[in-house]
């Protein structure tokens, strides 16, 4: 029964990965799965081992077991309070047998001996046995079909099961040939009543069993296909969500989805054509043979035709390749113009362009559509193709087929049940030419989804990086970066110092690199040259996930998700109770305005939180910067859309939120930075000064220049 605890289960789990030699932490497991300080229940733990690669068991047994576990240890016991401990060995000291048991939560880290009494006392019976598991450790293959294979492998009993029912299947495929044979050879020309009975018996059997088993086949093949779907789509969302911003700044969303969703074609591709073509094929072994048995000539034709039709088809692939190439850009483009014109619709109603779009669209919709003709009537010139040769192949088996049974070489059930065997035959064959087709087609969708798969993952991501507390000193030295393809730096040989605790304004023109400062500071991007580093420690030595949760960030158009107020306040901390959510919206000036709405906190909000006003929407974001109590605070002209009631009560509360964390500030109103401890100036992308308000006006022109420009009207009112 997990109860609210200090995590003693995952701490176990993190000790017993140590010991097998898996470097992980509470933190990145409770972060990686969205869990809380609760003790996990048993279900939840073992999700988390089977996350960082450890293959677990949740078992009940007895005291004596413990005895015999040998190599099995350590293994997490469950206690009645809610609480787990690591067993890390059992042993008999003084004649009495004893486990060796560490308590996460003790203060002593040494394992310490436990006799039965004591220990049966206080555990429920259950263990979680772990072991290594060697698939999650093996190194993941660059992305292509190798890929799925892994998955594919996981469920090789599955696969083995669908495979027996296939053989099953092509054998009592061959009792319907065999029947009709011995029916029009044997029963009609010998008038045998009673063989037809248990002719008809046997039918009725064969046909029951291949009900079943293609019942069979089927069933597994679509419990098999939906275990991987999941696997699937669970890691290509994981890998998207890993790339860094610059991917996102570079590709368009269009694209990027239309991307995504070729994980359901190549899945479909593999577990549905090449397996079901695969395990055709399979009945091949049975029926090629027992053509040439019945007639070798007629054979004979049945595979040239094949083989004419094979080579027919990868005659017609590489045309077909570069047809398909022009489908996918164009409509690739098409889902990416539809994306940005929902995305865009404000702007596109405000300034009137809807026709101009309309327009664009008609253009692109025309080329996609083209496309797709131009591949559609190749296809259908190779389609078309078959069918001929198919036929001419049936005139020729029964022609030939009726000369042999002139000239009594065969019989007329003989002819019947070759004639359905050939089909079992040629079926399986052109199946497989034309997999070839739709192997160029998953190709592609495999390209397209390998610009995601095959794409670095965020530095930082590795689980090894640092996650000691964050006291907020931060440090910039000679730091230079340079956006992708921008031809100047958006920063050059920047330096200067913030300490802890302090509030730290940063200015300068539009486009003077005020935001890239605070964007390095998350580590979104990497300096190109010179050295970010917070609390003395290079950022690059620093786990991502640990730096992102311990700095708030409130820009000036925040992104709030469908959901209540609550909820999106409480988006860092899903758990956080309501008075601490009233206490964030307190401290951001939020908490008068949702109290006045008539569901409060409860309130949802809307796509695109169109149900708020932008000062509205800003006061929530800072709420929700506030709710995790970040060390480091960047509010990023996070004030500019407010009116001048809201930004007075954010403003009175400022000494509030800057209490006991380094806040920076970027604002183009100067007079929000007068309280600052320091003030950075920014000019094209470099240091112009650093200082306070005081400092500045005397020395730096830049900020002289710009203060006295705002002011003017204090000036001329005095
Ligand atoms: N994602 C990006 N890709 C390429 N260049 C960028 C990107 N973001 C910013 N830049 C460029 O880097 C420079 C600095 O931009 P930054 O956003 O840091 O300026 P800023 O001082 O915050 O400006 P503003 O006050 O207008 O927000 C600008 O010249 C800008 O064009």
């Amino acid at each position: 029964m997990p109860v609210s605890g200090p995590n003693s289960a995952l701490k176990c789990l993190v000790e017993a990965a140590r010991l097998r030699g898996i470097d992980t932490s509470v933190e990145r497991i409770q972060h990686d799965l969205v869990l809380d300080d609760r003790e996990p229940s048993t279900k939840l733990l073992l999700r988390a081992a089977a996350h960082i690669g450890l293959k677990a068991r949740a078992v009940r047994m007895g005291w004596r077991h413990f005895g015999k576990l040998d190599q099995a240890f350590p293994v997490i016991a469950r206690l009645r309070n809610g609480n787990s401990v690591l067993v890390v060995g059992a042993n008999v000291v003084n004649g009495v047998p004893v486990v060796l048991m560490h308590d996460p939560l003790a203060a002593d880290a040494a394992a310490l001996p436990i006799d039965e009494a004591r220990f049966t006392e206080a555990w429920t019976g259950e263990v979680l046995l772990l072991k290594q598991d060697g698939a999650a450790t093996e190194e993941e293959p660059p992305f292509g079909f190798a890929w799925f294979f892994p998955m594919i492998r996981q469920q090789k009993r599955l696969f083995r099961d669908v495979g027996v029912a296939a053989i099953l299947l092509s054998v009592l495929t061959m009792a319907m040939p065999v029947f009709m044979q011995i029916v029009i050879d044997r029963v009609l020309v010998h008038r045998s009543i009673d063989t037809l009975h248990v002719l008809i018996v046997g039918m009725m059997l064969a046909i029951l069993f291949e009900t079943l088993f293609s019942y069979m086949r089927r069933y597994l093949m679509l419990y098999a296909s939906n275990k991987i779907d999941a696997q699937v789509s669970m890691r290509t969302f994981a890998k998207l969500v890993s790339l860094p911003i610059d991917f996102f700044e570079h590709a368009s969303t269009g694209v990027v989805t239309k991307n995504m969703q070729q994980t359901e074609r190549i899945r479909q591709f593999l577990t549905g054509q090449v397996f079901s073509v695969a395990l055709d094929c399979v009945g091949l072994i049975v029926f090629i043979p027992m053509m040439f048995l019945y007639s070798v000539p007629l054979a004979i034709i049945v595979m040239a035709s094949t083989l004419l039709l094979c080579i027919m088809m990868i005659a017609f692939l590489p045309a077909m390749k570069r047809r398909m190439n022009d489908v996918y850009a164009s409509e690739a483009s098409l889902q990416g113009y539809l994306v940005e014109t929902i995305q865009g619709m404000r702007t596109i109603k405000s300034l009137s362009l809807d026709a101009r779009q309309r327009q664009v669209w008609d253009q692109k919709l025309a080329r996609a559509i083209d496309n797709r003709f131009r591949l559609g009537s190749f296809a259908l010139v190779a389609q078309s193709l078959i069918q001929p040769i198919d036929k001419i192949t049936q005139v020729a088996v029964m022609g030939l087929g009726a000369y042999m049974i002139f000239d009594g070489s065969m019989l007329v059930g003989a002819l019947i049940a070759f004639r359905i065997i050939a089909g079992r035959v040629t079926g399986p064959l052109i199946q497989l030419s034309q997999m070839i087709q739709q192997f160029q087609e998953v190709s592609l969708s495999l390209r397209m989804l390998g610009q995601i798969m095959n794409h670095e993952v965020e530095e930082g991501r590795s689980g090894r990086g640092m996650r000691a507390p964050i006291q907020g000193e931060i440090e910039f030295s000679s730091v230079r970066f340079t956006y992708p393809g921008a031809s100047s730096p958006a920063l050059d040989r920047v330096s200067f110092t913030i300490q802890q605790g302090h509030m730290f304004g940063i200015m300068g023109r539009s486009g003077s690199g005020k935001t890239t400062v605070t964007r390095l500071l998350q580590a979104l991007h990497r300096p190109q040259d010179g050295l970010v580093k917070l609390d003395g420690h290079d950022l690059r030595e620093i786990d991502l996930d640990h730096l992102r949760t311990n700095i708030g960030v409130v820009l000036q158009d925040n992104f709030l998700f469908r959901g209540t107020i609550r909820e999106n306040i409480a988006a860092a901390k899903p758990g956080a109770p309501l008075e601490e959510v009233m206490e964030a919206a307190r401290l951001a000036g939020a908490d008068e305005f949702i109290e006045r709405l008539p569901r409060g906190f409860d309130t949802m909000i809307e796509e695109g939180s169109a149900n708020l006003s932008g000062g509205q929407r800003q006061r929530i974001a800072i709420a929700r910067a506030l709710l995790i109590n970040p060390p480091i605070l960047i509010m990023d002209e996070a004030t500019s859309a407010l009116d001048a009631e809201s930004e007075a009560i954010i403003q009175a509360n400022m000494q509030n939120i800057a209490k006991g964390r380094t806040l920076i500030i970027i604002s183009h109103r100067l007079s929000s930075l007068v309280a600052c401890d320091s003030i950075l100036v920014l000019d094209r992308g470099q240091v112009a000064d650093v200082g306070r308000h005081s400092e500045l006006l005397g020395r730096c022109d830049v900020y002289r220049h710009l203060w006295y420009k705002q002011n003017r009207h204090l000036e001329l009112a005095s």
